[in-house]
């Protein structure tokens, strides 16, 4: 009885048999197989080690067998690793095979083979090193993947060990075990060194960023997990492993945030003012709470309900086709191609106002929370952010706003919401902060400023929220991004 499998080509000479199935006919391309291996169908084990139990009938009568482990796609963009035994009654036709899949897999050439490895022991539910051990570090050694794993000692570490000391050229990725703030780590390090190696200028915003050539793999082990999920569908340790595996990659918009020509961080997920902000402030001083800290500061700022006040100046991005209001997604393997229109037309625009938030979302920002994020249709990779204002308006409105993030209804389509892709922007504040009121919030403490207690009418709204950016706070106001 033989059986057909494809595996980019087929096995005529086999009988497979996998969790005791025969008979069935199965695909898998060579860029979804993990890893080959030979049985030894006498003994009753793999070359691994592992025992394999196999009907006698089979064994006496197709003494030679080969597991391929391969990608399969399971449910809502979650792949899990599976394996196929395939039986023969010839071993030299059996090593062949083996061979065969083996140099396939040498020759794919997107995939790595040396790893760095960050694990940041503290974020999230403070799991990372045991997701790491657990679900990641096997699935590498069962890819023939070596790694060099660093578990972090403190904030920075990772980022600082990236700008300075590891040594890049033996490595053919990098991989950050974390949350956005630990992926945010690891895009400064490697951004900051890739811009000095290249002479740029981190201080001028009008410098064009060197791209890395480097690829930051992620894998899930934070507390919104926002870059993961926004780019992989899902925050799955898994998922993300096997996608580092096979190689899969994605590039993403990097944004400079200056403040008065000096260089204050990189974006690459949100840039949140206001209402983000303010739970992210509120939300550090509550780590001991996990993940939940973001659900408790989220009400409590809700509830303040702070709006501030300043000016926005923008570079709509009138360039590109495609809107923020666009019914499409962007994912890796899901990437909408945009076309350059020929001409770049169009001069900087100001919005002065009081808002509840200022969000820039230079992807879409999907998370467990909201599953389709911030911006739905933002785009991964083509220089534009989209720039979201949501003006004072009551608690109630807000609320609506905030629960449209949560079901399919459009957030965007409300009176007081306006979305513009933009390719640069501006914020400053109603009120100049000066340095020693910088100062005073780098140390943590919340500021009121002059105006509100000339003005008793403005309910005390303090005069600056802080950035959110992608997770990690910037007490600046004023600032400029590209
Ligand atoms: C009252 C109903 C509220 C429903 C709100 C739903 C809106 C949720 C949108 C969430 C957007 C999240 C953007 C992601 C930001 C992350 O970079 C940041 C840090 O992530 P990590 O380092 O993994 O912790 N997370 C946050 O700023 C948390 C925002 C939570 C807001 C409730
Ligand atoms: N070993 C460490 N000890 C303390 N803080 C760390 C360590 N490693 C990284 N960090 C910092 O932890 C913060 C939170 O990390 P992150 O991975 O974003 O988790 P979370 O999603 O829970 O916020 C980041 O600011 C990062 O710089
Ligand atoms: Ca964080």
């Amino acid at each position: 009885m033989h059986h057909p499998f494809k595996v980019g080509f087929c096995f005529p000479k086999f009988l497979r048999r996998d969790k005791g199935e025969s008979g069935t006919s199965h695909g898998v391309s060579v860029s979804e197989i993990l890893a080959v291996r030979e049985l030894d169908v006498d003994s009753g084990t793999k070359d691994d080690g592992r025992w394999q139990k196999m009907p006698q009938k089979s064994t006496e009568a197709y003494p030679y067998a080969f597991t391929v482990s391969y990608v399969e796609r399971a449910w809502q963009h979650r792949w899990r690793c599976s394996d196929v035994t395939f039986h023969c009654l010839e071993g030299a036709l059996c090593q062949q095979w083996v061979q065969t899949i083996r140099e396939q897999l040498t020759a794919l050439t997107s995939r790595p083979k040396h790893l760095l490895v960050y694990i940041n022991p503290y974020g999230g539910k403070q799991q990372g090193e045991r997701i790491y051990e657990q679900k990641v570090a096997p699935l590498f050694t069962l890819a023939s993947i070596s790694t060099h794993v660093i578990v972090t000692e403190h904030a920075n570490h990772a980022r600082d060990h990236l700008r300075t000391e590891a040594e890049l050229k033996k490595y053919d990725g990098v991989v950050c075990v974390g949350g956005d703030g630990m992926f945010s780590e690891m895009v400064h390090g490697l951004v900051s060194r890739t811009q000095r190696d290249n002479g740029v200028d981190q201080n001028s915003p009008e410098e064009k960023l060197v791209p890395c050539t480097l690829r930051i793999g992620i894998i899930p082990a934070g507390s919104t997990d926002c870059i993961c999920y926004a780019t992989v569908g899902i925050n799955d340790p898994v998922t993300s492993a096997l996608h580092i595996i096979v190689g899969d990659a994605q590039a993403m918009d990097v944004c400079s945030v200056h403040h008065n020509n000096t260089f204050l961080r990189y974006s690459v997920s949100l840039l949140g003012y206001g209402f983000y902000g303010d739970v992210l402030a509120d939300s550090e001083r509550k780590r001991w709470m996990g993940p939940a800290r973001y659900d408790f500061s989220g009400f409590k700022t809700f509830l303040t309900h702070h709006y501030y006040e300043g000016t926005v100046s923008f570079l709509p991005a009138t360039d590109i086709l495609g809107t923020p209001r666009d019914k499409t997604r962007c994912r890796a393997g899901y990437h909408q191609p945009l076309f350059l229109l020929p001409e770049y037309k169009g001069g900087w625009r100001v919005i002065r106002g009081k808002f509840l938030a200022i969000n820039a979302a230079s992807m879409s920002c999907a998370c467990p929370r909201s599953p389709k994020g911030l911006s739905p249709a933002a785009h991964l990779a083509d220089g534009t952010t989209d720039l979201i204002l949501v003006r004072k308006c009551s608690r109630f409105n807000f609320l609506r706003h905030l629960l449209r993030h949560t079901s399919k209804y459009d957030q965007f389509d409300m009176t007081f919401v306006e979305v513009h892709r933009v390719r640069r922007f501006r914020f400053t504040p109603r009120y100049c902060q000066s340095d020693s009121e910088l100062d005073l919030r780098e140390n943590g403490k919340k500021l009121f400023s002059q105006i509100c207690r000339d003005h008793p009418a403005c309910s005390c709204s303090p005069a600056y929220s802080s950035w959110n950016c992608d997770g990690e706070i910037l007490p600046h106001a004023a600032i400029e991004v590209g």
